[in-house]
């Protein structure tokens, strides 16, 4: 669906370049919900903002849907921009027009009749969950209404793809996972495409197929969320990872007991149905070690259940070996830490 190839982008200040994007490949498709991650200054936005050419790279492709966008004129770029839709971090809506005429906005640029933009607002307005809202301005509104209200303007094109700039990072947690579900809603119910930038590996662990890692306008990793967030090999992928990964109690529980004396701790990672099942009490059966739970969680990557122990193994040296090979063999991810 988006193909970027060899992008490179900098901004020019005063007589010097300020290099943004260095030699960017991406290539999403169809129906996935993507996640770019990076921290600031890493190229995110310029990155999302080349995909609609809101910014003009300075070279490369970005192709969507099979269309060269850098290719197009003016008037053929503003109307293949309607089928992108993009939502931003802070929300951009018209203050002085109510919820539904925020919503209409787009309808009405693109000479949609009357009638038409009367039910594709009720439908919109259904889909976000706020018909109760439509007269409303947008002060009156909670952050994450606003931020409804800016899926429902962006989806009023009938886009294929759905930018989504920072779209939760002005949000409390709980509205952030309010606003993930109804994207990820979204793109069941419309098979749209998804993707969005973010500095919080959370948002990427919920909804995202695929993530792309940005450091210095690269992309240094990319591939499945399971795949990454299980065996992170660039630094800063690992950094973002152990944002979600231990808390400051199990750092100290584990510097606490490596300091008593010379103990085997471990972090075992379930993903899918192994989650529920009780592998390693069966390993330990077979192999005659024992284990202490320092600290436990089940949570979900998007739809996979998954969860991740860190326990004490305790027993001789050889059965300590036996277990860690043996979890291995029944493709836990294991790492002594
Ligand atoms: N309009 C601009 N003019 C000059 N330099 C810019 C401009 N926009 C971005 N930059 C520079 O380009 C680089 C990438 O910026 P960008 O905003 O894309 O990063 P980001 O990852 O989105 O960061 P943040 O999360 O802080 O928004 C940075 O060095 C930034 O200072």
């Amino acid at each position: 669906m988006i193909q970027l190839q060899d992008l490179h982008k900098h901004y020019i200040v005063g007589k010097s370049e300020v290099p943004a994007l260095s030699g960017i490949h991406l290539s999403i498709g169809k129906g996935e919900i993507f996640g770019v991650i990076g921290h600031s200054g890493a190229g995110k936005s310029t990155l999302i903002r080349c995909m609609n050419l809101l910014e003009q790279p300075t070279s490369g492709r970005v192709i969507v849907d099979g269309v060269d966008l850098t290719s197009l004129t003016a008037r053929e770029l503003q109307e293949k921009r309607r089928r992108i839709g993009m939502i931003f971090q802070h929300f951009n809506l018209l203050s002085s027009a109510t919820v539904g005429e925020n919503i209409a906005f787009p309808l009405q640029l693109a000479r949609r009749p009357k009638a038409d933009i009367e039910r594709k607002v009720a439908e919109l307005l259904k889909l976000v969950g706020l018909e109760q809202h439509r007269d409303k301005y947008p002060a009156q509104l909670s952050g994450g209404q606003k931020q409804r209200v800016g899926i429902a303007r962006a989806l009023a094109n009938d886009p294929a793809v759905l930018l989504c700039d920072e779209a939760t990072s002005a949000l409390d947690p709980q509205t952030t996972n309010s606003i993930l579900a109804l994207l990820r809603d979204i793109n069941r119910q419309l098979g749209i495409t998804i993707v969005l930038i973010t500095h919080e590996m959370h948002v990427i662990r919920s909804i995202c197929d695929r993530v792309a890692v940005i450091d210095g306008g690269q992309i240094v990793e990319t591939g499945p969320v399971a795949d990454v967030f299980l065996r992170p090999q660039h630094p800063t992928t690992k950094e973002f990872v152990e944002q979600v990964a231990d808390s400051m109690e199990l750092q100290e529980t584990v510097a606490h007991e490596k300091a008593v004396g010379d103990r085997t701790i471990v972090r075992i990672t379930f993903l899918g149905e192994q989650t529920y099942q009780p592998v390693l009490f069966e390993t330990m059966m077979e192999t005659g070690a024992s284990f202490n739970i320092l600290q436990g969680t089940i949570s979900r990557m998007k739809d996979t259940p998954y969860g991740q122990l860190v326990v004490e193994l305790d027993g001789k040296k050889e059965q300590i070996v036996n277990t860690v090979t043996a979890l291995r063999n029944r493709g836990l991810e294991v790492e002594v830490i």
